[in-house]
């Protein structure tokens, strides 16, 4: 198995619309991947590798300040929000039943409030709005792939936006996650450690920017095979919430991140950004079935956080 590479200049960024017959086609392309491997690789989004490795470069400068000034803005620090915020090392498990991940990450989201707290020291005074302009990028882009897929799947093209109308407000969860994963030393990592535990994402869709290799993906017949990076594209998977409202049509498929070599001292960055339906929205199967119970994408998150966090 091999993760496809699916051109998605048809409805690139830049376009206002697309030509009926050329969405047909990706969206014929879409559904092939997210149905037999969960995982493509966008190429010609209109998100180009400047706008990539600027926020990347941004980020960098922020994990790189001492764990003083990055305990400012830890996680569950803003009483408004929850989320967003900053995540030290090992404080996360996306496999609760190993030790904490090897990385920190940086969780962005409810843009729109005045309340957010943002870096704003002389190092990363542009994180702020580099991280926005970013986050709105990405907002773009997940609408236009979850109308495709909308359309994969001959539904109502805009049954899934209908359900993603609040991104950037307290209404809605959707988070864009830089991820920084230092150097490591193999004789403190503990068994079972990984730089991101095996997991599956919760959400809806998630957009992935890797800035190298290292990410594993399982096939269906469980085996993890490494994924390549590829820059200039975004790699694009369907997560938990999704494979439900499509009745397991679509596949979340389960993913992680290894350690590097031994004797290999490399850093790793990536972006994630995790698309999360509206709060409110009450997810119910797409087919019709009631394969599965209906849940709100708020409730539905809630739970899935309690998990890769412990209880306190
Ligand atoms: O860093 C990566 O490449 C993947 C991270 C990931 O899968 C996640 O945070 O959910
Ligand atoms: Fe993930």
């Amino acid at each position: 198995m091999i993760v496809p590479v699916v051109d998605f200049s048809a409805y690139n960024l830049s376009k206002r619309d697309a030509d009926g017959e050329e969405l047909q086609s990706l969206s014929e392309e879409l559904k092939a991947a997210f149905s037999q491997v969960g995982f493509v690789f966008l190429k010609n989004s209109g998100i180009s590798q400047e706008e990539v490795e600027r926020a990347m470069e941004s980020s960098k400068r922020f994990f790189l300040q001492p764990e003083e000034l990055k305990k400012r803005f830890s996680r569950k620090s803003f009483p408004n929000n929850p989320n967003h915020g900053w995540v030290s090392m090992e404080t996360e498990r996306l496999n609760p039943s190993q030790p904490g991940d090897l990385k920190e990450a940086f969780n962005a989201s409810q843009l729109l409030s005045v309340l957010q707290k943002w870096p704003s020291s002389d190092a990363v005074r542009d994180f702020r709005e580099i991280h926005t302009a970013f986050f709105q990028r990405c907002q773009e882009l997940s609408l236009r792939v979850l109308r495709v897929m909308a359309q994969s799947l001959s539904l109502d093209p805009a049954v899934f936006l209908n359900a993603h109308q609040f991104i950037g407000t307290d209404e809605n969860g959707t988070t864009l996650r830089s991820l920084y994963y230092p150097p490591l030393k193999s004789e403190t990592v503990n068994e079972g450690q990984l730089r991101c535990g095996e997991h599956s994402d919760y959400g809806s869709i998630t957009l992935l920017f890797q800035g190298s290799e290292g990410l594993q993906v399982c096939t269906r017949a469980g085996e993890f095979i490494s994924t390549p990076s590829i820059p200039g594209t975004v790699l694009v998977n369907v997560a938990d919430l999704m494979q439900r409202w499509t009745s397991d049509q679509l596949l979340s498929v389960r993913h992680r991140v290894l350690l590097p070599p031994v004797g290999d001292s490399s850093t790793r960055q990536s972006l994630a950004y995790f698309v999360q339906p509206d709060n409110e929205a009450l997810i119910t199967c797409c087919d019709g079935s009631n394969k599965y119970p209906p849940v709100t994408g708020g409730d539905y998150l809630l739970q899935r956080f309690s998990e890769s966090y412990g209880k306190n």
